[in-house]
């Protein structure tokens, strides 16, 4: 990239090999400009300041993990020690997270209901419920979706993650001083400026109401302890496939709220969920790691200090791994009984130390959001469009997302 080399490594062999053979030397993060831009300089670049910065001043979801996803050394060590810790600590991936996500799966079914059957979007209403799922956790309280805050908070958050993957954003990254001459980077700025002040203000307001017998989330483990400190979108399943889903649920679930511990028994849905994801490819590139010293791999000597991109895509479509890498097939998840088998070239969360640190919550979320919904309605798309019609072209930015389409959600009651 311009004066920079780049690795960028391809197929599941080669990624994992990296990623989890040597994971100690790929698993620094390359921290581009637009990405400095985000942590305002806060230990990227110096590696020495502490923990409270930018990542905690904005309670924002996507600023505290600033302070994770774009550090390297100790800063990002304790970080992840301390988030992953008290994470669990708030019952990821056990059941006091799944009761707040069933609870948020019935806002949803509500907010369904009311288009009684009317073609609607529901991509956005969907973000909103994923991301009360985390403000939930940060400072124990859910939006309503008609919250004007909400809204402008997760449209500021989609805008953001757009342009970040824009072409004048790749070529601020290689020309750092190109950003005061381009648009795009004045718009992300903005956004960035007004989020932050807007995170100020939430901050403060848990200050003043912080009491240090009741813990509400988070934000308060932080606060009390005076530390130093996306949905997800789905492509479509098929017409027979929604079915199939829809007879196991009906025969294993019933009627009754779906619960995590039923995933098991549930193999057809689980292979479902899989295969989306899969084929979704939501982190096409990750994130940009670098080497933390000179390396030897596959034969070449790797400098310390050089840009590496695992290709998720490249995983998640290897011609060697997955019989059909390029359509949707849940069979990838399946053995000739039917039971469900992992497969390790499944990787949209990364592997090795720089591994997603949400995976566990977003699975939970991803299962529970999926099958409440598919349980209680019929979906089709809007009055004139076939399903052929459905364009499953990704919009492209710093992740893949679908584009804007209406859905009918009928009650299968
Ligand atoms: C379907 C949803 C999600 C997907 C597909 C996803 C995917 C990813 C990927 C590909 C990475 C880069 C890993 C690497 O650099 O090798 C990552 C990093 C990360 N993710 Fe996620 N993620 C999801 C949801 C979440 C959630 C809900 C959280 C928060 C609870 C989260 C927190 C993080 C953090 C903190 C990192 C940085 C880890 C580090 O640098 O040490 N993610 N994620």
């Amino acid at each position: 990239m311009a004066h920079k080399k780049v690795v960028v490594l391809a197929g599941y062999k080669t990624v994992k090999q990296a990623l989890v053979n040597q994971a100690e030397d790929f698993g620094e993060r390359e921290v581009f400009p637009i990405f400095h831009d985000f942590n305002k300089g806060n230990g990227t670049r110096t590696g020495q300041k502490t923990l409270v910065a930018t990542g905690f001043c904005s309670f924002l979801m996507n600023l505290w993990l600033s302070g994770i996803l774009f550090t390297n050394g100790n800063q990002w060590r304790e970080m992840r020690r301390f988030t992953l810790g008290t994470l669990k600590d708030f019952g990821m991936g056990k059941r006091i997270m799944e009761e707040k996500i069933v609870e948020e799966c019935q806002y949803l079914i509500e907010e369904f209901e009311q288009h009684k059957g009317e073609a609607f979007d529901g991509a956005q209403v969907i973000s909103y419920a994923a991301s009360n799922i985390i403000s939930t956790l940060m400072y124990g309280k859910r939006f309503d979706y008609k919250d004007p805050n909400l809204q402008a908070m997760i449209s500021r958050d989609q805008e953001i993650i757009y342009h970040t993957g824009s072409p004048s954003i790749q070529m601020y990254n290689i020309f750092p001083w190109l950003g005061p001459f381009l648009k795009t980077w004045w718009v992300i700025m903005r956004e960035l400026q007004t989020r932050a002040k807007h995170g100020k203000r939430i901050l403060t307001e848990l200050k003043e109401s912080l009491n240090p017998g009741k813990c509400r989330g988070l934000v308060d483990v932080f606060l009390t302890h005076k530390k130093d400190l996306e949905v997800k979108h789905f492509h479509p399943p098929l017409t027979a496939e929604t079915h199939r889903v829809q007879e196991e649920l009906s025969r294993v679930v019933g009627n009754r709220q779906v619960r995590v511990e039923d995933r098991k028994n549930l193999p057809y849905v689980e292979a479902v969920i899989h295969e989306t994801q899969r084929l979704a490819n939501v982190v096409p590139m990750s994130l940009p790691h670098r080497t933390s010293r000179d390396t030897a791999f596959q034969g070449y000597f790797i400098g310390k200090g050089t840009m590496v991109i695992p290709l998720l895509t490249s995983v998640l479509y290897d011609e060697s791994e997955w019989a059909t890498p390029h359509t949707f097939n849940p069979a990838h998840f399946l053995d000739d009984q039917g039971r469900f088998v992992r497969r390790d070239a499944f990787m949209p969360f990364s592997a090795g130390r720089r591994m997603c640190l949400g995976e566990g919550l977003a699975r939970m979320v991803l299962f529970l959001f999926f099958t409440s919904l598919l349980q209680r309605f019929h979906f089709k798309p809007a009055p004139g469009v076939s399903e052929d019609d459905l364009d499953l072209t990704p919009v492209v930015g710093f992740t893949l997302h679908p584009l804007p389409h209406k859905l009918r959600a009928t009650d299968r009651f």
